[in-house]
């Protein structure tokens, strides 16, 4: 890393005169700068990581792209993993690993060595993400919560209020204490409240919402399956929590730590999304399903076709909703929310979880929760300051040459590649394998199988090189991703966020580099505004750009969501703008460190007027539509 940061002084743009908006920091090439001679690739030996041997299915080295890791991934550990030489017997992998629920006590299942090494690694297997250098940092951010009665915030795992069996599970996975998200949500969850959490990328988020799901569940038991449903002839899965993820990769990733969490628990994890084959599904579906992990077309296919009710849900959670909305999940989200058979909202519990929360998505939130607790760690879409960003102003026909010096320098870890578009995806891919780099990429254009092999290879470092497009911009949790490249830039300066967050999770350093140039004067405020709050440099040419952008310069597209030239302003709680409701008189925490919870605010005088406003939610699904017209 350390010779990269030199790489970096040595692109510096200080480096001549050039065309950039500022007029003399454009990025120039090694070929001008000292006479073409080409870097060659990290390994160099060509090992052919290559899209198109993957498409063919033809398994240059034999060892990963030949193998079905979709079974893997799908359909869990209890009826397709293998059980390797010093595995389990059959039945100690299977499922003997379950726990049941009995007279209204949990009884765990039996414990299996070989299954544990499988779920959780042997300590300091590079394949699992352990805590880094700066994992107690965390404590320094500043976290506020807002709403009405927030509870005091846990500062250790303990049980209580954690089941006995979860503090197990969490042990095994090698964490020591939660972060700040899960200080709050483990109380929030287990007090019966609905929450809408946002936390910087790589914080722990999906630990935030799992944890406090699986220990009530894990004390409450199966919930009864209501009347008249045995007489189907058709066996339908009854979960009682579902979450819901934009991305197959997202969804499959979630279930796996949902795996690891419900070890030897009676709650069995599922996972659909799209892309793979629905009668496995289905199959996995009626052996049973307790929690349910889906992205939203597919979870309606499969409701639409009578294999799930969601009559039994207690927990709903939206993981980065605000990029399911962006997808277009926006009718198949509020058809499963408000057009099945789910309990409605202050019967059931539901939680939201992002990096980002823009206005547009906070307003969402009066529709899908109730007398909700806001509760944001550090500003909202903010990143986290374990990244170190660089921002080089390259012009586009010089990237390629700018990518290889970047790589050339950087010789150890992962590092993942942002485009804007597929096509480009595949170009890019091809150029790298080309110059013997060990690439493969991901886009919403390959097959499932095609995608799950190109992760599977980048997260065992046979690829160390993944070029994608926005499709793995979100939740993706991979060991080792030591730089992202925003090698194009998004439109959207909460995209931006949620990329870098590929690096510098849990406490570990990273790098993020991006290519700036005219075309991306959109983002150049947000930008400024990120770099500034995390104590980042910022480049004179991000200055120019706003400079020129506001004297009507043109160039590039408009902003995202969050509007031309700026980003979000949901910096808080969107609740407090609303000052008519006096709402935010009410009770609300602002803490950092012990997350001890000061009290903030401290008259409960709101409450008046804002359980008014509350309670107009009992009509959401009725009139909503109306009110808002995000949907
Ligand atoms: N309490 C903890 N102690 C140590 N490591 C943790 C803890 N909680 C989570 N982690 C690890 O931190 C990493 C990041 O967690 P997670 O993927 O939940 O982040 P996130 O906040 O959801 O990120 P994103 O916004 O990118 O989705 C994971 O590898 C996870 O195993």
């Amino acid at each position: 890393m350390a010779e990269l940061e030199n790489q970096m002084q040595k692109l510096s743009m200080s480096d001549g005169p050039g065309d950039s908006p500022s007029g003399g920091s454009s990025y120039r090439p090694p070929h001008v700068r000292r006479g073409g001679a080409r870097s060659g690739g990290r390994g160099g030996n060509n090992q052919g990581f290559d899209r198109r041997i993957n498409n063919r299915g033809n398994a240059a080295d034999g060892s990963f792209f030949g193998n079905n890791s979709q079974s893997s991934s799908f359909f869990g550990y209890n009826n397709r993993r293998g059980t390797g030489n010093n595995g389990p017997k059959r039945g100690g992998a299977g499922r003997g690993r379950y726990g049941r629920f009995v007279n209204g006590e949990h009884i765990p299942g039996e414990r299996n060595e070989a299954l544990e090494l499988e779920l959780f690694g042997a300590p300091n297997d590079p394949k699992f993400q352990s805590s880094g250098i700066n994992f107690d940092n965390y404590d320094d951010i500043p976290v506020e919560a807002s709403g009405k009665d927030v509870p005091e915030a846990i500062t250790e795992f303990t049980s209580p209020p954690l089941a006995d069996l979860l503090m197990e599970n969490i042990k095994l996975a090698h964490f020591t204490k939660p972060t700040p998200v899960q200080k709050y949500s483990i109380p929030i969850v287990e007090q019966g409240r609905d929450l809408m959490a946002c936390a910087q990328t790589g914080s722990g988020k999906t630990g935030g919402f799992l944890f406090p799901v699986l220990s009530e569940s894990f004390s409450t038991g199966p919930a009864d399956l209501p009347e008249n449903t045995q007489s189907s002839y058709m066996r339908k899965a009854y979960p009682t929590a579902v979450i819901l993820a934009p991305t197959r990769e997202l969804a499959t990733q979630i279930f796996d730590e949902a795996k690891k969490f419900t070890y030897r628990s009676w709650v069995k994890p599922c996972v659909v999304y799209g892309g793979a084959d629905i009668r496995n599904q289905i199959r996995e579906l009626e052996r049973g399903c307790a929690l349910l992990v889906a992205t939203p077309g597919r979870l309606n296919d499969l409701l639409e076709r009578g294999r799930i009710s969601l009559a039994n849900v207690k927990y709903l959670v939206l993981d980065e909703a605000d990029r399911m909305l962006d997808m277009g999940f926006e009718p198949q989200i509020r058809h499963i929310v408000d057009g099945c058979d789910m309990p409605p909202a202050g019967e059931r519990q539901t939680l939201m979880f992002s990096a980002t929360f823009p206005d547009d998505i906070q307003h969402l939130a009066r529709d899908f929760l109730s007398d909700y607790i806001f509760l944001s760690v550090g500003r909202v879409g903010s990143t986290s300051e374990n990244i170190t960003q660089h921002i080089l102003y390259v012009e586009d026909m010089d990237k390629k040459s700018a990518l290889l010096d970047l790589l050339s320098a950087s010789n150890s870890g992962l590092t993942l590649i942002f485009v804007e578009t597929k096509r480009m995806a595949d170009e890019l891919t091809d150029f790298l394998i080309m110059q013997n780099f060990r690439a493969t990429a991901i886009h919403g254009d390959r097959t499932q199988s095609e995608r799950e092999r190109a992760l599977h290879a980048f997260r065992n470092g046979r690829a160390d090189l993944l070029v994608a497009t926005a499709v793995a911009a979100r939740g993706l949790d991979i060991p080792n991703v030591t730089h992202v490249i925003n090698y194009d830039l998004p439109s959207d300066i909460d995209d931006y966020v949620h990329r870098i967050g590929r690096t510098g999770r849990a406490g570990n350093t990273g790098t993020a580099t991006a290519f700036f140039n005219r075309n991306n004067k959109n983002i150049a405020k947000g930008m400024v505004e990120l770099l500034t709050e995390a104590n980042q440099e910022v480049p004179n040419f991000l200055n120019d750009a706003i400079r020129e952008s506001s004297r009507g310069g043109g160039g590039g597209p408009r902003g995202g969501r969050s509007g031309f030239n700026s980003r979000s302003n949901s910096s808080r709680d969107f609740r407090r703008s609303n000052s008519r409701d006096n709402f935010w008189n009410s009770n609300s925490r602002s803490a950092s460190g012990s997350g001890s919870g000061a009290g903030w605010g401290g008259n409960n005088a709101g409450w008046g007027n804002s359980t008014s406003t509350r309670s107009n939610n009992s009509n959401w699904g009725g009139n909503s539509g109306a009110s808002n017209s995000w949907w």
